[in-house]
């Protein structure tokens, strides 16, 4: 996409989506996950990382919260980069489940392949795939570098958060075994949800997200560090599967109203990609219904109406 604004314009209209969205109290925390329930409501970022370099930053930006899901997209890309581009699709898949993030019966109804690695099954199947295979220290330091060099810096587990969330994930639990079950897991199913619940419990910035986003939305290049962290083919194949699924049961909704493509997380992160144009973060932890962050659903949203950035326009 090629837009014509300048950094000040773009500056100026994300201090008024963050002026605009501050007060709003929809949403609740997520509470399946203690750790989560316990976040200060009230917390609220916004980033944006322009391909110049340049990180626009409003709000508690400097904030680290738990990356949940959103740690589902760099997953994909390393996944990508290590088998290609075709072997995601054929292992995994890269369609829509309309359903829950968390749905065993999505598994069921499409039991050829686990959908998508933007949901859990698509994406314990996907750290199951990372390489060294059998090797959890080499797997987890694999992600950690990836992840470090996607967002310009290094990322740090929140240990809370990994126990809170290991000791409570029977769902997921289920998911690995019925994903063994149908031959779509690829290493030991108990460490590749290890590893999938480590990786959800990374605490990262607002300003980081967005320098992640800026990185896929620039094509593979970080924008801050200049570095080509993954090849330019691969960044329109992960940026399809965040339009597909981003926002889990309401992505058509969002898709429809908004047009850009963005992944939440239920740690309050949304994680948006203007393809040539920006990475954008938004940080809140009160949820929808499906677990999409309320206040960064409508700062990105606003964003994009006043700055014309719908990518189907
Ligand atoms: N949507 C999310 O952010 C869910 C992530 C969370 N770790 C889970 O598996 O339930």
């Amino acid at each position: 996409m090629n837009k014509n604004l300048t950094n000040d314009q773009i500056k100026a209209v994300v201090q008024e989506a963050y002026n605009v969205v501050k007060s709003d109290t929809g949403g609740k925390n997520a509470d399946y996950i203690p750790y989560l329930a316990n976040v200060s409501s009230s917390l609220f970022g916004l980033s944006v990382c322009l391909p110049d370099g340049e990180v626009i930053e409003v709000g508690d930006t400097g904030y680290v919260f738990g990356i949940e899901s959103v740690s589902k997209v760099p997953t994909a890309i390393l996944v990508m980069k290590q088998y290609g581009a075709d072997v995601i699709l054929q292992k995994i898949g890269a369609d829509a489940t309309g359903l829950p993030f968390n749905s065993i019966m999505a598994i069921l109804l499409e039991n050829d392949h686990p959908s998508s690695p933007l949901v859990n099954a698509g994406a314990i199947s996907a750290c199951s795939m990372v390489k060294p295979v059998g090797d959890s220290a080499g797997k987890w330091k694999a992600i950690t570098d990836f992840l470090g060099q996607l967002c310009g810096s290094p990322l740090v587990l929140i240990d809370e958060l990994y126990k809170s969330e290991s000791d409570t994930n029977f769902n997921n639990r289920s998911i690995a075994w019925l994903l063994k079950n149908y031959n779509r897991i690829y290493d030991d199913p108990d460490m590749a949800l290890d590893i999938y619940t480590r990786q959800c419990s990374l605490g990262i910035t607002p300003k980081q997200l967005s320098i992640c986003g800026g990185t896929i939305a620039n094509r593979g290049v970080n924008p801050v560090t200049k570095t080509q962290v993954f090849d330019k083919a691969l960044a329109p194949k992960i940026t399809s599967m965040i339009a597909t699924v981003g926002f889990y049961q309401h992505t058509g909704d969002w898709m429809y109203t908004s047009g850009v493509p963005a992944k939440t997380g239920v740690g309050g992160g949304v994680l948006g990609v203007v393809p040539g144009v920006m990475g954008i973060a938004a940080f809140s932890p009160p949820l929808d219904d499906a677990g999409n962050s309320v206040k960064a659903q409508k700062a990105i949203l606003y964003i994009a109406n006043k700055l014309g950035l719908n990518i189907f326009d």
